[in-house]
């Protein structure tokens, strides 16, 4: 139609592109460290065995009738109890305002338009880097962004000074979107520590803290570890907002399953924010889909089954965490001049190796070795078949 005469190609996604281009490829030994998605050692996907269980569980057992505009009551308390603790008292005061989210996507957007809505002046201060997507959504939410110092290139760490800095140079009040866990694309996060200075500084500047959590238990393999940073902010007394995902931890990627929550003052404004959150919702989807919210109630609310994730999700960090120190000590074996510490020292589904676009480049087109350009290794393409390879190919890359 001459309406969309105008409408031009929208750009490649970054990290979309890299899997269009991988399997575009038709080398055999091409190997895919671009997407943030878990394989086995074989290069597959996996379907963990808690959910297969509890697919057939449900299996004819449940309707197809809209579920509330909130989602699935049972996911949204489950997914509370993973967040903020089994025993919390923000839960047992009902203080928290929560829906069931479109995945950690989802959960994003529905707040970062909250945000817009109920707090048109603000901005949202984000991690350089971060995952690219949340560029989008800000954006999309029409909330300004600014950005806050996080990674440091000379060190792979953390800049934890400048952090500060930024943290204390913004005006009172600032929100700020803050990584829980693995932290993505770089894999570092603060120490617990650090965390705790920096929950002591957004008390004193009164900033609020937006956690985005689409990594609980699959960084360290234990769920409790991995959200010490949001326990750390509840018992400073935050009234923090929290974005969760089962894409990964629960390997859910395409159910869409996740739940945004945010910490209110007393039960009275919770019921008046989750009522907000719920309008932002309806006329963005309506309500959200039935049977991964089913599939994650149904393992977190059976005591063997969340046992039997608890097992799965360790095991798919552990295959993470060998991968790190295989990788390292073969780059060491090759003799590499460089450090490669930071390869087990980062956490999470991802290493932010440090090489340039133009080394990303060659690893591709010499050695058919995929991954985003700003050097970031999708650790969870790894495997003991390919590790040596990848190695190899980055030492010569980068000697
Ligand atoms: C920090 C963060 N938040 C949120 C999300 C949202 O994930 P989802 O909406 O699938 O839950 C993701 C998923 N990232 O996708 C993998 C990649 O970077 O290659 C994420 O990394």
């Amino acid at each position: 139609s001459s309406l969309w005469r105008n409408v031009e190609p929208a750009p490649k996604d970054p990290i979309l592109g890299v899997t269009e281009a991988f399997l575009a490829d038709p080398t055999p030994h091409k190997v895919n460290v671009g997407v943030g998605a878990y394989r086995d050692n074989n290069g597959k996907p996996v379907v963990l065995e808690c959910v297969r269980e509890a697919e057939r569980r449900i299996a004819g057992s449940f309707n197809m009738e809209y579920l509330p505009m909130g989602g699935s009551v049972n996911m949204i308390e489950e997914s509370l109890k993973l967040a903020y603790g089994e025993n919390s008292d923000l839960i047992k005061d009902k203080r928290i305002a929560a829906i069931q989210a479109l995945s950690g996507t989802g959960a994003c957007r529905i707040f970062a338009d909250f945000q817009r809505r109920f707090c048109p002046d603000s901005q949202i201060y984000i991690p350089v880097p971060t995952w690219s997507n949340h560029h989008n959504i800000w954006r999309d939410a029409h909330v300004p962004q600014k950005m806050y110092h996080y990674y440091h290139p000379e060190t792979k760490g953390l800049d934890f000074a400048a952090l500060m800095d930024d943290i204390k140079n913004a005006p009172n009040g600032s929100f700020f979107l803050l990584h829980a866990c693995a932290h993505n694309p770089t894999g570092v996060d603060p120490t617990e520590e650090q965390w705790r200075e920096i929950s002591h500084q957004f008390k004193v500047k009164g900033h609020f803290a937006f956690f985005d959590m689409a990594y609980q238990g699959f960084a360290s393999g234990n769920p409790e570890k991995d959200a010490k940073a949001i326990r750390i902010f509840l018992e400073d007394g935050h009234p923090i907002g929290c974005a969760q995902s089962y894409a990964k931890n629960m390997g859910l990627y395409g159910q869409r399953v996740g739940c945004l929550s945010v910490v209110c003052e007393d039960e009275k404004q919770a019921v008046a924010v989750k009522s907000q959150l719920q309008q932002l919702a309806r006329p963005m989807y309506s309500n959200p889909p039935v049977h991964g919210a089913l599939v994650v109630s149904t393992i977190l609310g059976d005591p063997n089954l969340k046992k039997l994730w608890l097992g799965e999700v360790k095991g798919m960090a552990d295959r993470i965490i060998g991968m790190r120190t295989a990788l390292r000590e073969n780059l060491e074996k090759l003799g590499s001049p460089l450090s490669w510490e930071h390869i087990t020292n980062q956490i999470g589904m991802f290493c932010y190796s440090g090489m340039t676009p133009e080394q990303v480049d060659r690893l591709t087109k010499e050695y058919h070795i995929y991954m985003t350009r700003n050097g970031r290794i999708s650790m969870a393409g790894v495997t003991t078949g390919n590790v040596g390879y990848l190695a190899n190919a980055i030492h010569e890359a980068t000697k």
